[in-house]
């Protein structure tokens, strides 16, 4: 039983899918910065942009315009490359979240394997974080991740919900939740700061958002597509109350209860 005030969970907002439309047909509509300045303006805490090294949606003018234009954070996803931490140490951004990237991926499949690559991402962790950037890695919720991810040095990890997310059944759904719910005490227990996401939407993000050690998520491709039938502040609205509504349940009935609820 959670017996004492969560902290506030904070919403970063994803833009790349707005870059998406923008690009399909090469011109400079749907803005990605005028979708994050509406998104700032509806309570967003956060944005999330994902330089990919492809490019296929957020441009390097893009990031350059946020980081001018933003008056709350913006988080820079971005995959552990010289060439990318040489665009985010000039840049500085509030956050960099380093992430797995293959040019043939649809989406990001997996977490970041840190425990394999160690000594080049504690290379590029430290020139990011001398640039004064706060660093984190974007992993699957893993026991070997997470003490991988302390050991480079690191000051965020955010745990991957795409298995919690894209579960075949209730059942899967439930497991994948307790891998997460594991994840995230572990993290915090070992000093990390704690954020999620991949895949989340209206009806799962509740038990992720009910976990008192997560304090952040971020949401992207299904606000932006749901924004195209309800506007982009009524979903950004509408997914910060969802999330408070979860953290308040959690505060009475416990985070743990919430996913036996839901199971
Ligand atoms: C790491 C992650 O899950 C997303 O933030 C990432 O941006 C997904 O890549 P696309 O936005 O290219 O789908
Ligand atoms: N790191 C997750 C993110 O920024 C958004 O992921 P998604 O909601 O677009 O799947």
């Amino acid at each position: 039983m959670t017996s004492f005030p969560l902290r506030p969970q904070r919403l970063g907002v994803n833009i790349d899918h707005v870059a998406t439309v923008r690009n399909a047909r090469g011109g400079a509509d749907p803005d990605p910065v005028r979708a994050a300045l509406l998104a700032q303006a509806a309570g967003a805490d956060g944005i999330t942009a994902h330089l990919r090294e492809d490019r296929r949606h957020i441009r390097d003018r893009d990031l350059s315009r946020l980081r001018t234009e933003l008056a709350i954070p913006l988080n820079m996803e971005m995959a552990a490359t010289p060439e990318m931490v040489g665009i985010a140490t000039t840049l500085r951004p509030h956050a960099c979240c380093l992430v797995p990237e293959r040019r043939e991926e649809v989406t990001t499949e997996g977490g970041l394997d840190v425990a394999g690559t160690e000594t080049a991402l504690s290379a590029h962790v430290a020139r990011l974080r001398d640039a004064g950037i706060r660093v984190s890695l974007f992993i699957d919720p893993d026991a070997e991740q997470i003490a991988a991810a302390t050991r480079v040095g690191a000051a965020v990890v955010e745990l991957h919900t795409g298995a919690y997310a894209g579960a075949a059944d209730g059942e899967a759904q439930v497991r994948e939740m307790a891998r997460i719910a594991r994840g995230a005490t572990l993290a915090a227990s070992m000093g990390l700061e704690v954020h999620a996401g991949h895949g989340l939407n209206y009806d799962n993000v509740a038990p992720i958002a009910a976990r008192p050690e997560i304090v952040e998520l971020n949401i992207g491709h299904f606000l932006i597509g749901q924004a195209i039938f309800d506007g982009l502040p009524v979903v950004i609205r509408h997914m910060k109350g969802l999330m408070s509504h979860a953290r308040s349940r959690a505060e009475q009935d416990g985070a743990a209860s919430f996913m036996e609820d839901e199971g």
